[in-house]
C-alpha cells in the first residue's frame, strides 16, 4: 500500500477502564500500532480525548465536573498526564511524538488556519507523530469543538488524510444504540450515496465519561467524507485492527469517502469557519449556484437572517430551508437585508457607495453534496 496519512481518533471512553482506571493496556497497543504504521511509511496523527477523565482520575473526582471553570482545571491536570503516559510509551519504541492543542478559532482565521496545516505538515515530514485535542484550558462556549469526534474530522480535512479512523467502546455503527437495542442490526459499509439516506438513531454517550455519542461521529463522517477522507468506526479496545483494516478486512463500519474538494481555501470555507448567519435563496439562485457554477447575486436573495460582517460565513438555503451551500459574504447583514432582491446595476443607488455586483464570489462559495 502507498504512504498513507492516517488520522487516529481515540475516545475517553477506550482510554479509561470502567473502574475509572486509565487503560494502560488499550494505549500501549495503540501505540505499537500507530508506531508499526509509522515503520511502514504512513503519516500518522492521533486525536486524543482523555484530559478530562484523567484529570478526574489524578484528582480523585468521581464524575465529569459539569462547570465549565472546573472542568477546564481538570483538563489542564489531565492533559500534562495523558502526554507523559503517551511520551513514555512512544519513547520505548523510539518513536517522537508532539502535542498539538487547538480551538475552533485557530481554524476559524484563515492564517492559523493555514500556520497549523504547515506545522502538521513538517512534523510529518520530520516522521513525528502529532497528538491533538482540544485547548480545553481556554477554549470558550461558542468557540469550542466540543467533541473530538468533530476535532479529528476537521485535522483529517486539514491535512487532507486518506483516513479517519475513530476508536470508541463500540465495535461499530449500529442501526440503534446497541446498550438500549440489542438486537439492533450493525452496518459495516456506508457508501458515498447511501450516506444521505442512512436510518440510523445515533444516541448520545454511552458512558460518563464520553462526549456526544454515535450522532458526533455520524457529523464528523459528514465532515470527512465529503473532504475526501474514507472514515471507519472501529472498536479502542482493539487498535491493532486498524492494520487489518487497511489490509482490506471488513471489521468496524467503513464510510466511503466523496468526491474531493481538492481546494484547500474552500475546505476551510465548508468546515474551519462557522457560519455567523443564512441566507434564503430563490430557485433560480439555488440553480445558477448549484448548477451553473455561477457567483450569487443580491437579486436571488429573498431574506438575511442573523448579523454578520463582510468577509463572514454564511449558510444558504432553499426554499426549503435546506442548506445548500456555504460562503464568504462580501455584504454585512444590514447592507444585504437594503439590496436583497435588487438587481446589480441598483446596488450603488440604493447604498449610496460602489460595492461589489456579487453577494458571493462563485471562488467564496462551496456548494453541498
Ligand atoms: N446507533 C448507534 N450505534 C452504536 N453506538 C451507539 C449508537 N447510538 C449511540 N451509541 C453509543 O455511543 C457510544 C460511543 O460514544 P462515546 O461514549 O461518545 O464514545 P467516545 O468516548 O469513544 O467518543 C457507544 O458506547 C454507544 O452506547
Ligand atoms: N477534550 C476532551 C475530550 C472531549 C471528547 O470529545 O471526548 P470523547 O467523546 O471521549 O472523545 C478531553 O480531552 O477530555
Amino acid at each position: 500500500m502507498n504512504p498513507q496519512t492516517i488520522v487516529v481518533k481515540i475516545g475517553t471512553s477506550s482510554l479509561t477502564q470502567k473502574n475509572g482506571q486509565i487503560a494502560i493496556a488499550t494505549i500501549a497497543s495503540l501505540v505499537e500500532t500507530l508506531t508499526a504504521l509509522r515503520q511502514k511509511g504512513h503519516r500518522i496523527v492521533l486525536v486524543s480525548s482523555g484530559a478530562v477523565g484523567v484529570g478526574c482520575l489524578r484528582l480523585n473526582l468521581k464524575e465529569k465536573p459539569r462547570k465549565m471553570a472546573l472542568k477546564q482545571a481538570v483538563a489542564a491536570v489531565g492533559q500534562g498526564r495523558l502526554m507523559r503516559t503517551y511520551d513514555d510509551l512512544f519513547n520505548s519504541l523510539g518513536q517522537p511524538i508532539a502535542q498539538i492543542l487547538l480551538t475552533r478559532r485557530e481554524l476559524m482565521e484563515r492564517n492559523s488556519y493555514v500556520n497549523a496545516s504547515n506545522t502538521f505538515e513538517e512534523l510529518l515530514n520530520l516522521g513525528v507523530i502529532p497528538i491533538v485535542n482540544e485547548n480545553d484550558t481556554i477554549a470558550v462556549d461558542e468557540l469550542k469543538f466540543g467533541d473530538n469526534d468533530t476535532l479529528s474530522a476537521l485535522v483529517a480535512s486539514l491535512i487532507k488524510a486518506n483516513w479517519l479512523f475513530l476508536l470508541t467502546d463500540v465495535d461499530r455503527l449500529y442501526s440503534d444504540d446497541p446498550r438500549i437495542v440489542p438486537n439492533a442490526t450493525p452496518i459495516d459499509l456506508v457508501s458515498s450515496n447511501e450516506f444521505n439516506q442512512l436510518q440510523v438513531t445515533a444516541g448520545g454517550s454511552g458512558s460518563s465519561w464520553g462526549t456526544g455519542g454515535m450522532a458526533t461521529k455520524l457529523a464528523a463522517a459528514r465532515i470527512a467524507t465529503s473532504s475526501g477522507v474514507t472514515m471507519v468506526i472501529t472498536q479502542g479496545q482493539q487498535p491493532q485492527n486498524i492494520l487489518k483494516i487497511l489490509d482490506g478486512e471488513s471489521l468496524g463500519t467503513k464510510f466511503e469517502p466523496q468526491t474531493q474538494t481538492d481546494n484547500a481555501r474552500k475546505r476551510w470555507i465548508a468546515y474551519g469557519l462557522i457560519p455567523m448567519g443564512k441566507l434564503y435563496l430563490d430557485d433560480g439562485a439555488v440553480t445558477a449556484i448549484t448548477q451553473r457554477g455561477k457567483s450569487l447575486l443580491p437579486a436571488g436573495i429573498t431574506n438575511v437572517e442573523g448579523e454578520f460582517t463582510a468577509g463572514d460565513a454564511v449558510q444558504l438555503c432553499d426554499r426549503n430551508l435546506q442548506e445548500v451551500a456555504r460562503g464568504l459574504v462580501n455584504y454585512s447583514s444590514q447592507e444585504l437585508n437594503k439590496v436583497k432582491g435588487s438587481h446589480s446595476t441598483d446596488i450603488a443607488s440604493i447604498l449610496g457607495y460602489n460595492a461589489s455586483d456579487t453577494a458571493i464570489h462563485r471562488d467564496n462559495l462551496v456548494i453541498k453534496d
